[in-house]
């Protein structure tokens, strides 16, 4: 193992970076010669890498995004894709390949790997948290403290006003930022896929918590917290359907992209740093088709596959306890 290659694939994670610097020091600590590839899966195909100095690495722990350039890329997921990558990459002389980031980029790992004979190595890198073999994904807390952020700003002036908002959070089909934030907000209701596998909820359902609340509190502050693509139409349809049904003023929050930004917590970064140095022991010991994880505080090696294979769960006792600030509202007597 001489050279090693990473790349960042897939969406962006806070903490990316605090990843890419810890595998640039493990590799120049073991006398490895690092390499990083722009833009995902397209600069193997672009052959657009350049060779990574410890100063290249120096100041970016505290900084979102990835010095590497992330993107999404359909041209790779051919076999000719997969084809020209391991060329490049034997051309290049690379012996093992990191890639940061969610399962669509493991899906990438698995099939770079039906064509290349050097060894792969993936990193849990998004801030979905929906990766099967780890606690946390790299990115996960920041979006959450990010999110939460916004949420109780929103929370000050639905107070003030007395009004109801319904805040839409990122996890593409995951309910993870949307629990923890809920949780963590104190939001009256919250909606997650993980919730409603089947269809989303009635609307009638909805709307009679909200009323509840208010009959039982007087006028007051109401956050739904709800995940992305759970709506159809999404936030701001649920909103005005809501007041259609209540004649409730309903404001819709979109938080979108804010979430994917910004300097890592401290957690993301002990996580990145700690998964970045063992992927490069990991290479160095001559392991491949693994991500690295972390259960427990334990640091694990989780086949491609298992990371994929089946929904990872969200924590059961935060959704009971979410569902019992929920439910207090729906079974609580206004005699107070
Ligand atoms: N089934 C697949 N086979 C091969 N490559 C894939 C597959 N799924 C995703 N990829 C590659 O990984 C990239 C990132 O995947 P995506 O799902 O967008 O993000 P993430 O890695 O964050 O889940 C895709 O643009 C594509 O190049
Ligand atoms: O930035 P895009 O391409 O609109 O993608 C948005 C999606 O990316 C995410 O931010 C991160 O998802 P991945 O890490 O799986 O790419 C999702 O929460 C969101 O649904």
């Amino acid at each position: 193992m001489k050279r090693i290659a990473m790349l960042t694939s897939g969406g962006d994670a806070p903490g990316m970076n605090a990843a890419i610097r810890a595998i640039v020091l493990a590799s120049h600590y073991s006398g490895i010669q690092p390499l990083g590839y722009q833009h995902g899966f397209n600069g193997l195909l672009e052959q657009e890498y350049r060779y990574l100095g410890t100063e290249d690495v120096y100041n970016i722990i505290q900084r979102g995004g990835t010095i590497l350039k992330s993107a999404r890329c359909q041209p790779f997921t051919t076999p000719e894709g997969a084809r020209l990558a391991a060329s490049n990459l034997n051309q290049a002389k690379v012996d093992g390949l990191i890639i940061i980031g969610g399962d669509g980029s493991f899906h990438g790992a698995e099939h770079l790997s039906n064509y290349w004979n050097g060894k792969i190595v993936g990193l849990p890198g998004t801030i979905d948290n929906d990766i099967n073999g780890t606690d946390a994904t790299i990115g996960y807390y920041t979006a959450i403290d990010t999110a939460l952020e916004s949420i109780d700003k929103v929370r000050d002036t639905a107070d003030a006003f007395e009004r109801i908002f319904l805040i839409e959070v990122m996890g593409r089909h995951a309910g993870f930022i949307g629990l923890s934030a809920a949780v963590c907000s104190g939001a009256e209701q919250v909606l997650l896929p993980e919730l409603y596998p089947d269809a989303p909820p009635e609307l009638d359902d909805l709307a009679e918590h909200i009323q509840r609340a208010q009959k039982i509190r007087g006028k007051c502050s109401y956050i739904m917290v709800m995940s992305e693509n759970l709506w159809p139409g999404g936030a701001t349809d649920l909103a005005n359907q809501l007041k259609a049904r209540t004649g409730i003023e309903c404001r819709p929050v979109i938080l979108g992209h804010v979430q994917r930004g910004g300097s890592p917590v401290s957690l993301d970064r002990m996580l990145a740093s700690k998964l970045g140095a063992y992927a490069v022991e990991a290479l160095l010991a001559g392991k491949t088709g693994i991500m690295i994880g972390e259960r427990n505080q334990q640091l694990v090696e989780v086949p491609f596959q298992q990371s994929w294979n089946k929904p990872k769960a969200l924590d059961p006792y935060l959704v009971k306890i979410q569902r019992q600030v929920f439910d207090l509202v729906k079974n609580e007597n206004n005699t107070n």
